[in-house]
């Protein structure tokens, strides 16, 4: 049985939330407060944070109190990841993360309608569970994750989807690194418009 998750937003099952730098895509580099929510059904069998699937596993929280433990850090920006944080309605969230003046910034396959207020969209589409065309509409940054010579190919047909100023990523897939990166190099190299995303933070060592 799945939680009792209210479809106001304000509770919402909370894995983990962590201060660190924004380690991928266009905001590399850049200090955040990390959400990251339980629950996703996508099934990525490379995904790097398996242990977030089962929304079960992890506690509702009020999201008020989530804006309080987030506007304690001194940058002004919130990544909402998970699991899939789309699943859940996030109008609340961040309406109230703007209350506090905090930019709001999220991490989505696209496989859920966008809900919430976004100060940066950061569309990860996957074969497993196609974006909605929702989602694509408001991305800012397409990030298309390299696990086979095929995902160039599914990388060109999403970056149809998204608006013609939408920054454009290929991110290898962490275990296929050695095999992708010069693959990856070589096709930015011949298709100047995509641009390369590493995840900086498993380089560094952070979370
Ligand atoms: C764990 S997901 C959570 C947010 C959302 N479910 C999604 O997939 O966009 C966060 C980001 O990590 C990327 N990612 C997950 N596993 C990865 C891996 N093994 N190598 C590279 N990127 C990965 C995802 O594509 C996404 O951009
Ligand atoms: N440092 C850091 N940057 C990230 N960017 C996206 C992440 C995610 O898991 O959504 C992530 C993460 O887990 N850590
Ligand atoms: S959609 Fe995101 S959280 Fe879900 S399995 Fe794929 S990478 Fe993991
Ligand atoms: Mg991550």
């Amino acid at each position: 049985m799945a939680h009792q998750v209210p479809d106001d937003g304000t509770l919402l099952p909370l894995m983990e939330e962590f201060y660190t730098i924004q380690g991928e895509g266009y905001n590399t580099g850049k200090a955040a407060y990390f959400i990251r929510l339980g629950g996703c059904d996508v099934g990525c069998h490379w995904c790097d944070v398996k242990e977030s699937w089962d929304a079960e596993l992890h506690p509702l929280t009020a999201a008020d109190m989530i804006v309080a433990n987030a506007k304690i850090h001194p940058s002004k920006a919130v990544v909402v990841t998970g699991g899939e944080p789309l699943i859940y309605n996030l109008d609340y969230l961040t309406a109230k993360l703007h209350e506090e003046g905090i930019k709001t910034f999220i991490e989505t396959s696209g496989a859920y309608p966008l809900s919430g207020d976004w100060d940066w969209v950061c569309l990860s589409p996957k074969k497993f569970k196609a974006p909605m065309q929702n989602v694509a509409d408001k991305a800012h940054e397409l990030k298309v994750i390299i696990f086979n010579k095929s995902d160039f190919e599914f990388a060109e047909h999403n970056a149809k989807l998204v608006a013609p100023d939408c920054k454009l990523y290929l991110q290898p897939e962490w275990s296929k690194n050695k095999e992708m990166a010069p693959l990856i190099v070589e096709y930015v190299m011949n298709n100047p418009q995509w641009e390369i995303s590493l995840q900086t933070h498993k380089y560094l060592n952070i979370p």
